[in-house]
């Protein structure tokens, strides 16, 4: 079997508890949105609210994206990720442009067991050029498309369109369980900094040390995965801090709130810790959606929420690009200092 490269191992208190990983009934609640397209959205609305507030999780049902596309992306998925190192290595990522492939990231300086391929959903996505809070120059990311599979860049621009599509629907669904207006937050969206990833966990004879994806919040507005039938997502709960296991369902995607929904509920809605664990006999396939706001949106608490004052701001405002760009850099190698992160800017 080998030894395990230590990149890889998680700290002790991180490794997952194997046995508790079958899966079990979850309790992440499972929400129909066929009412979406029947017109009466209320009681949907509050299932909405219900999920964000207690899980931060949930699962949708008849979302709208056709099954066969689904079907499509997948197999492609599984078709890249099968060619030569040296045929995905031409796509690779690099310090100037983060899309493309990459096998070799680490969440919260511990290497993942995976391989991606990252794409925007706005192809030439500006961001800013540093982190550093005063430089100016701003930088164009763009896509990476491989020669093979042949159909690759076409399919998945049409996914991308098709899941943006759910993401708006889903951002009407949240505001209106804040009780604001459906379109309260559009306007966050011109020049979005919205990607798809395609993730590979292969099989990894040390399931008990490492992982697929450490412990982490997504840093965006909503997450919108795709997962296929293995399993190996962990919710963190909020009500006992226990992981529980995401049972995959077919057709359903998994929907998560991220830190900026945080930021803009002001904690009503909280952005949840989650990972991956890997298993010893199957590869696992899931494709997240990161919807993401526009480089230069201020990210804080939405006025309305704060009551005239009886709900004081809990953060203050951050620049969303400068915040996208220095998760980039720095999850891009090892580091010895902590990932940006929401809670800098609590107040
Ligand atoms: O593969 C999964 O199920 C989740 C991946 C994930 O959490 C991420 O890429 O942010
Ligand atoms: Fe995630």
């Amino acid at each position: 079997m080998g030894e395990l490269d230590p990149a890889f191992i998680q700290d002790f208190d991180h490794r997952p508890n194997l046995k508790a990983t079958e899966l079990v009934d979850d309790g992440i609640p499972t929400i129909d949105l066929s009412a979406l397209s029947e017109g009466d959205t209320q009681e949907l609305v509050s299932e909405i609210g219900h999920a964000c507030q207690r899980w931060g999780f949930f699962q949708v049902v008849n979302h709208g994206i056709p099954s066969e596309l689904l079907v499509k992306v997948e197999k492609m998925a599984k078709e890249f990720f099968e060619l030569p190192a040296d045929e995905k290595l031409k796509v690779k990522r690099d310090e100037v442009n983060s899309m493309g492939y990459h096998d070799s990231e680490h969440t919260k300086n511990v290497r993942d067991w995976k391989e991606v391929f990252d794409y925007l959903v706005e192809d030439e996505t500006v961001i800013p050029a540093s982190h550093e809070p005063d430089a100016e120059e701003l930088r164009t990311l763009t896509n990476q498309w491989p020669q093979c599979p042949v159909e690759f860049r076409e399919v998945f621009e049409e996914y991308a369109r098709e899941v943006e599509k759910l993401a708006f629907k889903l951002l009407s669904l949240v505001a209106l369980s804040l009780g604001l207006p459906e379109n309260r937050f559009s306007g966050f969206f011109k020049g979005q900094t919205s990607s798809i990833r395609l993730n590979r966990y292969p099989p990894c004879p040390f399931p008990h040390l490492a992982l697929g994806v450490g412990r982490h919040k997504d840093a965006g507005v909503l997450t919108i995965l795709a997962q296929d039938d293995v399993g190996g997502l962990q919710v963190k709960r909020k009500s006992d801090g226990e992981w529980i296991p995401v049972k995959p369902t077919p057709n359903a995607y998994i929907i998560n709130v991220g830190d900026v929904i945080q930021v803009w509920s002001n904690d009503k809605y909280e952005s949840v810790e989650h990972r991956v664990v890997v298993n010893t006999e199957k590869e696992r396939f899931s494709i997240p959606f990161f919807f993401q706001p526009g480089p230069n949106v201020m990210v804080k608490p939405i006025e309305e929420l704060l009551l005239n004052g009886e709900n004081p701001p809990k953060y203050r405002e951050y620049n969303w690009g400068k915040f996208f760009a220095t998760r980039n850099r720095s999850d891009f190698k090892k580091r010895h200092v902590e990932n940006i992160q929401i809670h800098h800017f609590r107040l």
